[in-house]
C-alpha cells in the first residue's frame, strides 16, 4: 500500500490514495498505520481521491485512533496539495472537493508555502455541534470538568470545538484537562479541544486537544474555531494569527462566520505500507 506522508505544522497525516491500492481503509486498518512505532506513526490518514457519479471529488478523514472526523483543516490543505502534487488538479483554480462536514474549496498559491482554504461556515448552535441541552447557542457556558469550572464557547467547523479562554496556556493544561472535555457527557459525539489565550485584536495561541488523536502541534479546524470563538466574544477583530506550537496559520472570518484559513503544507516522504502490520 503506497502512502505519501505531509505535514502542515508538524500536523502529520498519511494520504492513502484507493486508485493506487486496493487495502481496505476501516477503524483497524488505520490504527495499525498510525500506531507510532508499530506502524508509519500519523495524525491521522486521509483518504482519497474517491470520486462521486457527479466526478465531485471526495474526502475522508481518520483519527489515529480509527474514528472518522468530519473535517480537518490541515488534512484538507494537505489533500489539496496531494491532488495538485499528482495531476488531479491544477493549481492555476480554485477547486472543491467534499468531506463529511461539507464542501471546502483550496486556492493553490503557493503549494509549499501558501494553501488558502475555504473552510464553510462556523456555528455555535448547539444541535450543529452537537452539545446536550436546549437548542442555544454555547458561547460563555459553564462547565464542570474533571473538579474544575471552566467557561467554554462551543464551535462547529463540520467537527466539534470547545473552546476555553485562559489568561494562562500550557502543554500540560491540554494534557490534563484535554481528555476529560473530549469525553464530557455534554458532548455526545465527543469534541475537540482548544485552551485559548488572547494575545491582542490580531493574535491568539492555542494548545490543542484532538478528538481521537490527542495533543497535537497543530490544527487547522481547532484554529478555525478558536478564532471564530474569539471574534464572537468580541476580543479579537475578523483576521487573526493563531500560533500553535507548531508554528502559524492566518484566519479570515467573512460574512455569516464564513472561514478562510492559509497555511503552508510540507511533503515529507513517500512509501509503502507493509502487509506484516496488518497481521
Ligand atoms: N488535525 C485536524 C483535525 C482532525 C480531525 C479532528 N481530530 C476531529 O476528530 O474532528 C485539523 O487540522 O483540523
Amino acid at each position: 500500500m503506497d502512502f505519501y506522508r505531509y505535514h502542515g505544522l508538524g500536523n502529520d497525516y498519511l494520504v492513502v490514495d484507493p486508485n493506487k491500492t486496493s487495502v481496505p481503509i476501516n477503524e483497524e486498518s488505520v490504527r495499525a498505520i498510525c500506531k507510532p512505532h508499530f506502524g508509519e506513526g500519523a495524525d491521522g490518514v486521509l483518504y482519497g481521491p474517491l470520486f462521486t457519479k457527479s466526478g465531485d471529488i471526495q474526502l475522508r478523514i481518520f483519527n489515529p485512533d480509527g474514528s472518522e472526523a468530519e473535517k480537518s483543516g490541515n488534512g484538507t490543505r494537505i489533500f489539496a496539495r496531494y491532488l495538485v502534487d499528482e495531476g488531479y488538479r491544477n493549481s492555476v483554480e480554485p477547486f472543491s472537493f467534499q468531506t463529511l462536514g461539507g464542501m471546502v474549496t483550496a486556492h493553490v498559491i503557493d503549494r509549499r508555502n501558501k494553501i488558502v482554504m475555504d473552510m464553510g461556515a462556523a456555528t455555535f448552535l448547539s444541535t450543529k455541534i452537537p452539545v446536550l441541552g436546549e437548542e442555544r447557542e454555547v458561547v460563555n457556558e459553564h462547565l464542570a470538568v474533571n473538579g474544575r469550572k471552566l467557561t467554554v464557547t462551543c464551535v462547529s467547523m463540520g467537527n466539534p470545538h470547545c473552546v476555553v479562554p485562559v489568561n494562562m496556556l500550557s502543554k500540560d493544561l491540554a494534557l490534563e484537562m484535554g481528555p476529560h472535555l473530549e469525553n464530557h457527557a455534554m458532548f455526545p459525539n465527543r469534541t475537540n479541544v482548544q485552551f485559548m489565550r488572547v494575545i491582542d485584536r490580531h493574535h491568539i495561541q492555542i494548545e490543542i486537544w484532538e478528538r481521537g488523536a490527542g495533543y497535537t502541534l497543530a490544527s487547522g479546524s481547532s484554529s478555525c474555531a478558536a478564532a471564530a470563538a474569539a471574534f464572537r466574544l468580541g476580543l479579537t477583530q475578523n483576521t487573526v494569527k493563531v500560533q500553535m506550537a507548531g508554528g502559524e496559520l492566518e484566519i479570515v472570518i467573512l460574512d455569516n462566520y464564513k472561514i478562510q484559513m492559509t497555511g503552508p503544507v510540507v511533503f515529507v516522504s513517500k512509501g509503502v505500507l507493509s502487509n506484516e502490520i496488518f497481521a
